[in-house]
């Protein structure tokens, strides 16, 4: 039997996290313009890191791919990270004079490090319908901040700092790269068992979770305390 839209159901379960996501001051920070400098560039240079480790999962998707359609987007997916999502950072950082180098030398705090962990273990470990949970709130939840920002901010958004920020994660770039990933799961959840779907449902929560603390974290700029 045909268990169709997944992806439904982990959209539906998983609002009282995004809500707090949405309703979170260091994203509400990006959309009024408001959002302390110093924090934005913690969050900038954090966030180059995780993106790293982040578009190194789209090459275990390629690897993990059983068929050459999903392994050619994987890679397509993989390319738009490193040359248009990290160019937004690239660009921000030499606005603020922070050198690529600096970027790239960024430590992790200890909330980065468990959170790219985490999705590098499903990697290591799960199947690819439980890499693809982890990697999708990232994507998903970023265009729905893009687009909410977008939508409520829209008209003060030429004087706001974070316009470029809010202006690549509303995109259609995004949202087609999102939408695909969504797709993916749909597919791949098709023949699972309830058992396996839980499992997914469970990466895709907690790493929804992840993005709540990864918010938390430049909020507060909590790194190491040693
Ligand atoms: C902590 C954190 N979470 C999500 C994103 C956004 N993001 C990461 S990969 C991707 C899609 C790539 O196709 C998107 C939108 C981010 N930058 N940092």
């Amino acid at each position: 039997m045909l268990k169709q839209n997944f992806s439904n159901r982990l959209y539906q379960n998983v609002q009282p996290i995004w809500e707090k996501n949405h309703q979170h001051p260091f994203v509400v920070g990006l959309g009024t313009g408001t959002l302390d400098r110093e924090k934005f560039i913690f969050y900038l240079k954090q966030d180059y890191v995780y993106l790293i480790d982040y578009a190194k999962l789209f090459a275990i998707g390629v690897e993990k791919a059983n068929n050459l359609k999903i392994m050619t987007k994987f890679a397509a997916v993989l390319h738009e990270t490193l040359h248009f999502e990290m160019e937004l950072h690239r660009q921000y950082a030499a606005e603020f004079g922070i050198t690529r180098a600096d970027l790239e030398a960024t430590e992790p705090t200890p909330i980065n490090l468990a959170y790219t962990s985490y999705m590098r273990k499903v990697a290591a470990n799960g199947s690819l319908a439980e890499l693809v949970a982890c990697l999708l709130p990232c994507a998903w939840d970023y265009w729905e901040i893009g687009k909410l920002l977008k939508s409520t901010y829209g008209e003060t958004l030429a004087t706001n700092p974070y316009k470029k920020w809010i202006e690549t994660y509303s995109s259609e770039t995004f949202g087609a790269g999102t939408q695909w990933l969504i797709d993916l799961i749909d597919e791949l959840t098709i023949e699972k068992s309830e058992e396996e779907l839980h499992t997914i449902e469970q990466h895709f929560q907690i790493t929804s979770k992840y993005e709540y603390l990864f918010w938390e974290m430049n909020e507060k700029k909590q790194d190491w305390p040693i």
